[in-house]
């Protein structure tokens, strides 16, 4: 747990940089500090390692204030993540991400070791070992900067900006990533972004920083989505308010499942409009994968591939109600696929299922309540 007890921080004779701010980073929780420029983000992350020194107030790890701890112990306990990735330029992969194990006194073997494991971890194939850090792309390198954080296996992190310094399609990527190595190690984490959907993405929590360094709020992404507590905060959440809220529901057991009746390529149109129980039948391949919707009422000729209808995205079993909703808008039947991780059919959901379903959650009724 990380805790600011009442912070401020002002540079020299400038205005206040961080206000009072009082806050708590859970542990195991990943915790985003978002708002506009200059509001105060990165002092308040560097302030938790000592690279900046608060004004008032007290920082704590695990309920100890920081202001006693040994300054190199201090950062030793903190992984540290930053925007570019901030790696050394003189030293390959391997021996970056083994720099902090080596300075925690750790043999050189075993340091390099661990490097080698964390790379992997990271997504990176042991191919990259021994490149030097301007053989790697953007991305990539934000990946070594996030291994090196991890390898002195820190209990904290803070990451400034990890994600920004690539294009949006990579950075996509890098966040999906992070967030399953993040299930994994669970690290309590405080990270900057002035990006409001990674942090809504990314969150466990979310505090929103206003200019002049106060806090406006700090709650879970749906939290937010729901409830801005002012204008300031619902302005900078953007819009589309209501329809990102879904993609925190999930729809499991709160939308009901029914069973589709289904067609393999090949089917002649009297067969097909036997099963029909409207214009519409689902195709599925041999492994009982959904690959489209075939037109009962204009088929012809046994069924071909050039035939379906492929508009219908699928909502994966355990996904949000908003791919829940896009897979029932999207399909030609009205009626929403589901499918399992591997892809195969379970059942359709109906539109007025999944509308019902999402007024319950706005409601803040749980899933399948009556
Ligand atoms: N070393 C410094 N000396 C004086 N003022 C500073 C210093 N560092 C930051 N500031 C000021 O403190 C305020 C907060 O800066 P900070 O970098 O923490 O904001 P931020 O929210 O991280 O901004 P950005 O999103 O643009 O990176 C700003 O007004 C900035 O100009």
């Amino acid at each position: 747990m990380i805790t600011f007890d009442n912070v401020c921080k002002r540079y020299d004779n400038a205005a206040l940089a961080v206000d009072s701010l009082s806050l708590t980073a859970p542990t195991g929780k990943l915790t985003i500090l978002v708002g506009p420029s200059g509001c105060g983000k990165t002092t308040s992350l560097r302030m938790v390692n000592r690279l900046i020194k608060p004004s008032t107030g007290s920082i704590l790890l695990d309920g100890e204030k920081t202001e006693h701890m040994d300054v190199a112990l201090l950062r030793r306990r903190i992984g540290y993540v930053i925007q570019h990735a901030g790696l050394f330029p003189h030293r390959t992969v391997v021996q970056n991400i083994a720099t902090t194990a080596r300075l925690n006194g750790v043999p050189k073997q075993k340091a390099l070791r661990t490097a080698h494991d964390l790379l992997e971890r990271v997504g990176l194939s042991s191919a990259f070992a021994d490149r030097f850090p301007w053989q790697l792309s953007g991305g990539q390198q934000q990946r070594v900067g996030v291994a090196r954080a991890l390898a002195s296996d820190p209990k904290f992190m803070l990451m400034d900006e990890p994600f920004s310094a690539v294009d949006p399609v990579v950075r996509g990527q890098l966040q999906d990533e992070f967030l399953r190595l993040q299930r994994e190690i669970g690290k309590t984490i405080i990270m900057v972004t002035h990006d409001i959907d990674e942090a809504l993405k990314l969150g466990d929590q979310v505090a929103v920083l206003r200019t002049g360094g106060k806090l406006a709020q700090i709650a879970s992404p749906q939290e937010l989505l729901a409830r801005p507590v002012d204008a300031f905060v619902a302005d900078f959440i953007g819009r589309d308010r209501g329809y990102r809220f879904l993609s925190f529901a999930e729809f499991d057991g709160s939308v009901p499942l029914g069973a589709e009746p289904t067609a393999k390529l090949g089917i002649t149109p009297e067969a097909l409009r036997d099963i029909a129980t409207d214009r519409w039948v689902l195709a599925t391949n041999h492994e009982n994968k959904p690959i489209g919707w075939a037109d009962a009422q204009s088929l012809k000729q046994p069924l071909r591939n050039d035939d379906l209808n492929l508009s219908g995205t699928l909502a994966p079993q355990g996904s949000s109600l908003r791919h829940v909703l896009d897979a029932a808008l999207s399909s030609p039947s009205g009626r929403g696929v589901v499918v399992s991780s591997s892809g195969t059919l379970v059942g359709t959901v109906t539109l007025p299922d999944v509308v019902a379903a999402i007024d319950r959650a706005r409601n803040g009724r749980s899933g399948g309540q009556p």
